[in-house]
């Protein structure tokens, strides 16, 4: 056997991850419904909340990590840099899933991402994320954005925090339903999160980046 069909052998093609990329090309963003299960949803909403009430988050800013500034106007939540060389359990589920899609992105798009960074974000009653794009000024490493949402089943409608994304034809409004995945373009789509009404909105946001 050649060593070229061997490595076509050890290809396993992933239908789930194989959608998401037949989204990205079609319409530049892909909405996974249960990426993440109840339990795996459960422990990593216990492991935001637990550094949480440690005071550990703080106040988000605009722009990007080395050129920061804080806009209540702009965006009101609040953020936890996730450190994956320290993960705890939860979080090494996460990532475990987290680098399972980007291998097999780099192994079938060519896309080169070398980098990634996630962050826990909380934003209490209120607060909300202006319409904008994932990339800064001198900064286009950004190439996808990944959300994941860690609230309770129960979130209603009425509780608002909405992410909206602004398509060519219209504006689509996603609920951040217990885990749900929201993987788009950073640096074509446009988006926000719309007031949060009620409750707190709990969620994972990171980049997919190059060089
Ligand atoms: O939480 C969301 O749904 C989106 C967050 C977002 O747009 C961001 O952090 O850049
Ligand atoms: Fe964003």
């Amino acid at each position: 056997m050649t060593e070229e069909l061997f490595e076509q052998l050890e290809f396993v093609e992933n239908p789930l991850f194989e959608t998401i990329i037949d989204d990205l090309l079609q319409q530049q963003f892909s909405i996974v419904n249960d990426f993440f299960s109840s339990e795996e949803v459960e422990v990593l909403r216990h492991s935001l909340m637990a550094k949480y009430d440690a005071d550990r988050f703080k106040k988000s800013a605009i722009g990007n990590r080395t050129n920061e500034e804080i806009d209540k106007s702009i965006r009101g939540d609040f953020i936890l840099w996730m450190d994956e060389a320290n993960a705890n359990e939860a979080e090494r589920i996460f990532f475990g899933k987290i680098n399972e899609l980007v291998n097999y992105l780099n192994k079938t798009c060519f896309l080169g991402i070398l980098h990634k960074e996630f962050h826990y974000a909380v934003y209490p009653t209120g607060t909300y994320y202006k319409r904008h794009l994932d990339t800064f000024q001198n900064d286009d490493r950004r190439k996808l954005s990944i959300v994941c949402y860690l609230n309770e089943d129960n979130w209603l409608r009425e509780n608002g925090g909405e992410l909206t994304i602004y398509t060519e034809k219209e504006a689509l409004n996603i609920l951040p339903l217990p885990g749900r995945l929201v993987i788009f373009e950073s640096q074509v789509l446009e988006h926000e999160v719309k007031v949060v009404k009620a409750s707190e909105r709990f969620s994972i946001t990171g980049w997919l980046k190059t060089r």
